[in-house]
């Protein structure tokens, strides 16, 4: 079944380089053959820019499995297909902004690489770094895996004391559930171990237990990227007051062409509930693509008239709604309360409104913040002579 895949592709394509002020410097930093990724252009580090997104690096030691995470999770390939991906010998720089929540850049760092070589310049890369995932492959001896990530974790702290440090076990589907248990601890341990003998226990690692092929990658990956969202807590407490008024037992808010959630209500989230929503999705996309108006001029078969209601046979209705051209909500709630659907549609809609809100909020920041740069930029180049003008 032919999924899509190709707006992402299309943003690599069509986005020029971006043109940072600072990046002819920081280019210098890399070695043409380590440049030579698709897209080209690589923008840092300039805290003023609102178009530079948080970065997120993914780490390990070679065949971990970086690739075939990014390639399934934002390219919809399926797991199967990774077994065929070629060794990345270049530093791979994808962006990935589907809606303004989620907007952000992944580097896919080579397993090979060595980035403490003096020719790198590893204070630029973690600088701007948002969130660090070292994948360490559960299937192979990981002590090495362990102490390049206690290498890697120092020295980008050392840089950066803000990077999230998020060690994903993966691999795991080869893994009964107690030796899932079991490597987690050890390795939890052992890194953590380091850390204090290293007189770095501030640093803070989270774990999580990962495979392509099942949603445990979506469901980390989600977690890695709703720490980077500054608008986290606000989007939480919209689903906590659109579910309690609304009888709806669970609420997750998804980007919908990468399944990553991006918020969910407060109280836990089942793995199962959460599979759930990502088959629901799944269905939605692939029967609007097989059925649906042949040209929408959309990339990704979702629109305003987006909706979808599945009765479980345990009683479970799962109804899922349009909130933005990239968002959705999944919510599950009893047959009973579903009775009152023109509630629960007229608080969706007052949520609906809400999160149009923060978006607009988020926009205007970021256009003052434009604003601001370019002002800062012109001053600082009159002040130095004139030498260049960006406009
Ligand atoms: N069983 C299993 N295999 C996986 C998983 N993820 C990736 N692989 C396999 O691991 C192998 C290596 O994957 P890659 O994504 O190329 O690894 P990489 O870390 O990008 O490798 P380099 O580019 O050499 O650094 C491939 O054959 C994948 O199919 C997983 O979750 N489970």
């Amino acid at each position: 079944m032919s999924r899509k895949t190709d707006r992402l592709a299309a943003e690599d394509e069509d986005s020029p380089a971006v043109d940072y002020w600072d990046e002819e410097d920081d280019l210098e930093a890399f070695s043409d053959a380590e440049l030579g990724c698709e897209d080209g252009g690589l923008g840092f580090s300039d805290s003023l820019n609102p178009e530079v997104k948080p970065r997120i690096l993914l780490m390990g030691l070679r065949r971990s499995g970086k690739s075939s995470i990014q390639k399934v999770v934002f390219h919809k390939m399926s797991p199967s297909e990774t077994l065929f991906l070629e060794s990345t010998n270049k530093i791979c720089r994808e962006d990935v902004s589907s809606s303004s929540f989620v907007s952000f850049q992944i580097w896919d760092f080579p397993g090979q690489i060595d980035f403490f070589d003096p020719t790198f310049d590893y204070e630029m890369i973690f600088r701007g770094t948002g969130a660090l995932i070292f994948v360490i492959d559960s299937q192979d001896d990981y002590v090495e895996a362990v102490s390049r990530l206690h290498l890697t974790v120092t020295r980008a702290y050392k840089v950066n004391t803000n990077i999230n440090f998020e060690v994903f076990i993966h691999k795991v589907d080869g893994l009964s559930d107690d030796h899932k248990i079991q490597k987690q601890r050890d390795i939890h341990r052992r890194a953590n171990d380091d850390l204090v003998d290293a007189g770095l226990q501030s640093i803070n690692l989270s774990f999580y237990l990962t495979s392509i092929y099942d949603h445990s990658i979506f469901e980390a990956f989600s977690k890695v990227v709703q720490k980077l969202i500054p608008q986290l807590p606000t989007l939480e407490n919209l689903l906590n007051i659109f579910i309690s008024n609304s009888c709806i037992e669970k609420a997750f808010l998804f980007d919908v062409l990468s399944k990553i959630y991006i918020a969910t209500d407060s109280s836990p989230v089942d793995m199962s509930t959460y599979e759930l929503c990502c088959d629901m999705i799944d269905v939605v996309i692939d029967i609007s693509c097989i059925y649906g108006p042949a040209d929408t001029g959309s990339d990704l078969p979702y629109d305003k008239e987006s909706m979808a209601i599945i009765h479980l046979n345990n009683t479970t209705v799962i109804y899922l709604k349009e909130v933005t051209e990239f968002l959705a909500v999944v919510c599950f709630l009893r047959t009973e309360s579903f009775e009152r659907k023109g509630l629960i549609d007229y608080n969706f809609h007052c949520f609906k409104s809400a999160i149009q809100e923060v978006f607009d909020v988020r926009l205007r920041i970021q256009k003052n913040r434009k604003l601001l740069s370019q002002r800062r930029w012109s001053k600082l180049t009159t002040g130095s002579g004139g030498l260049i003008s960006p406009h």
